[in-house]
């Protein structure tokens, strides 16, 4: 049998190119600083199995009787406390990330961001890059520390649009970064930076990493041991015998036991233990959000200056700075090697 070379028919979609796309991933967050849109995303967020493992039969009359009934209002509140004229700061911070990594990478790589809930939705952006002719794709989740409820569910929700697909892009996806040389040399320049530049010195650095519910340690996630060793190499790399290190847990949410120490217990008992000279910083986020300008920079400094603590600095995440941006492309770079 011959075969006879074929007209491609009229609505055969394009055919790609062999280009090369990286998709930046953070978490999420809502279109608007008011209750309704927050209601919105947190009906998302807290639906999604990874998040919270409680059977949805007992879960969702408790998310949809309870929290989102009263949460929203309270995190509004919050939200429009950081709200900036370019929106979310996890928004745009990831927006500039993208287009910084952009500008480092050049023309050959197609660079886009997501969020995982909410806008701009993972596979609307995973669909625009093949429809630009993008073949081979690196999915970077940006948290340094891998946890199911973070890492797993980007690649997850980017499985779902994959399985729909006739002619699938090749998928590779970003390790957790924790432990990078890159990702702790860049952090103890920048923090490094940040502490020299501030108008008192602090006895305590505190490493202020989100929380997780303490069960997920015991199933196996590697979240805490991933937390602990970015503090461990962290304080080493920083070299500052007269500053004190603290690793804590913040953002608690819900009634099970969460990782421990807390943040906000922590920031109070070192207040009153006489520490009176603190800085904080997060160094899991890779970008400011409510949880790091809100919860640490506002109520974190209350916190501690109410229990009788004096100077209290907030430090900025590695943001789009440049030391944060040279890492990611190192570590952007590793991943594409063989494709560029
Ligand atoms: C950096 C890693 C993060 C982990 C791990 C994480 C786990 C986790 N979070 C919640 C519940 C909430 N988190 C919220 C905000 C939020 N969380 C992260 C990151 C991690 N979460 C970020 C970057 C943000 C900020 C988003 C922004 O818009 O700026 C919120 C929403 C805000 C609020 O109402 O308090 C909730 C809720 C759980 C349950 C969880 C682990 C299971
Ligand atoms: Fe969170
Ligand atoms: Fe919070």
């Amino acid at each position: 049998m011959t075969h006879q070379p074929q007209q491609l028919p009229a609505d055969h979609p394009p055919v790609k190119s062999g280009g090369i796309g990286v998709l930046l991933v953070n978490l999420g967050t809502p279109d608007a600083p008011d209750a309704p849109s927050v209601k919105r995303y947190l009906a998302e967020f807290l639906s999604d199995r990874r998040v919270v493992e409680i059977p949805p039969i007992a879960w969702q009359p408790i998310l949809r009787g309870i929290i989102l009934n009263t949460r929203p209002k309270k995190s509004a509140h919050a939200y429009s406390q950081v709200w900036s004229e370019e929106g979310s700061p996890l928004m745009a911070i990831t927006r500039r990330q993208s287009a910084a990594l952009q500008d480092l990478l050049g023309e050959r790589v197609r660079v886009d961001f997501a969020m995982r809930y909410g806008n701009p939705a993972i596979g609307d952006r995973l669909q625009a890059m093949m429809d630009a002719g993008c073949e081979r794709i690196l999915l970077a989740p940006l948290y340094p520390q891998y946890s199911a409820a973070t890492t797993a569910t980007v690649v997850d929700e980017a499985s779902r649009k994959l399985a729909a697909m006739r002619w699938q892009p090749s998928l590779r996806t970003l390790p957790p970064y924790h432990d990078d040389p890159a990702y702790i040399d860049a952090l103890a320049k920048d923090l490094g930076r940040q502490v020299d530049a501030l108008d008192f010195v602090p006895e305590v650095l505190l490493l202020s990493f989100h929380g997780m519910p303490e069960r997920t340690l015991h199933l196996g996630d590697p979240y805490h041991c991933h937390c602990q060793k970015t503090a461990r190499l962290l304080e080493a790399a920083m070299a500052r015998p007269g500053l004190r290190f603290v690793t804590t847990f913040q953002s608690r949410f819900g009634r099970a036991r969460w990782l421990e120490p807390a943040t906000d217990v922590t920031l109070e008992a070192e207040a009153r233990a006489g520490t009176r000279r603190i800085a904080v910083a997060t160094p899991g986020f890779s970008a400011d959000c409510l949880e790091t300008l809100e919860e640490i920079a506002l109520q974190g400094r209350d916190q501690f200056i109410e229990a009788g603590g004096e100077n209290f600095a907030a430090l900025s995440c590695l943001n789009d700075g440049d030391a944060g941006m040279a890492m990611l492309e190192r570590l952007v770079r590793r991943e594409l090697s063989g494709w560029i």
